[in-house]
């Protein structure tokens, strides 16, 4: 088949359970990364096929220090290797937050860093999903393709298969509000965003949400879930303002350190989202849908298939 002969598609080992199912929607065979593990904790790679005038996908969250480095290393081989084209797909993309500085505080943007590191690879396109914001895009000169991904079409297939009649869609800030009045116009629902402060590195504070939750079924909206704290607040002042019930969902479910306990904890009804970010599978908490055909069909208009 000729896609198969154009393209190969592997991924870091902690997104091949993303890529496989993208590249089953694609309709390609996933190419495992052959990988050794040395005493001394370094890691060979080889590629499982020849990538010499083939078109290279690369899937690769950059959750962890790991996975960003992994994500070097794959390009970096698969220019070595003479690919036809070096083409990567950010799931998550770590560091993202931390895309600007204040004046005189000497912190390091890594957000734009990192992704910096990540153009200076040489890749010839790289598509991000969902990101925390739009500036990490700037950290190249140009030469390379860069595509933001939305998941607007996903995340209004789910709200729709929740099968609730009446609800509001709530931002836990302002900062998101933007594309929660883009959801609820394309939902046609009311939407409304709360006030959040964050104070310190892993703690925010919420103010009051507006009462046009009351009598209803409130859904908070985020990019990520990290610790919960923000988004656990936000549920209870809703409850406050007297919506019926709360739903969360945010594309990034990192649940980091104790917030699976706090959600297990929280009056919250179901936490949903996406599978960008490694290891994360539905269960008894959390209803998690794919990100897979999306991103099959980015790369099926890319290549022109
Ligand atoms: O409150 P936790 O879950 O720790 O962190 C997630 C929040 O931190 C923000 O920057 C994200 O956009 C999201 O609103």
């Amino acid at each position: 088949m000729e896609k198969q002969r154009e393209l190969v598609l592997v991924a870091t080992e902690a997104s091949a359970p993303l890529a496989r199912k993208v590249a089953a929607q694609l309709g390609v065979e996933f190419s495992e990364m052959v990988r050794k593990r040395f005493a001394d904790g370094e890691v060979f790679h080889a590629f499982p096929c020849n990538v010499a005038g083939r078109h290279l996908i690369i899937v690769g969250a950059t959750h962890d220090d790991a996975s960003h480095q992994e994500v070097l290393d794959l390009i970096a081989g698969g220019g070595f290797w003479n690919a036809a084209s070096i083409n990567v797909v950010i799931p998550f993309l770590g560091y993202s937050t931390m895309e600007r500085v204040k004046p005189f505080s000497r912190e390091i943007p890594k957000g734009i860093t990192r992704t910096r590191q990540i153009f200076l690879a040489r890749p010839g396109f790289v598509a991000f999903i969902d990101l925390h914001s739009e500036a990490v895009l700037h950290a190249h000169s140009g030469e390379i393709g860069t595509l933001h991904i939305w998941t607007d079409r996903l995340v209004v297939e789910k709200i729709n298969s929740l099968g609730i009649d009446d609800y509001v869609l709530v931002s836990p800030d302002y900062g998101f509000s933007k594309r929660v009045a883009r959801l609820a116009s394309l939902l046609q629902c009311p939407h409304t965003a709360a006030d959040k402060d964050r104070y310190d590195t892993d703690k925010t504070i919420v103010g009051q949400v507006s009462s046009v939750v009351r009598g209803r079924t409130a859904i908070v909206c985020d990019d990520m879930i990290r610790t919960g704290g923000s988004i656990i607040q936000t549920a209870c002042r809703c409850l406050d303002a007297g919506a019926t019930e709360v739903y969360v969902m945010a594309t990034h479910l990192v649940l980091a350190g104790e917030s699976r306990r706090r959600f297990a904890a929280s009056p919250i009804k179901k936490v949903i989202g996406s599978d960008t970010y490694p290891g994360v599978e539905s269960d008894d908490l959390l209803d998690v849908y794919s990100v897979a055909p999306l991103v099959a069909e980015i790369l099926s208009s890319h290549f022109n298939y």
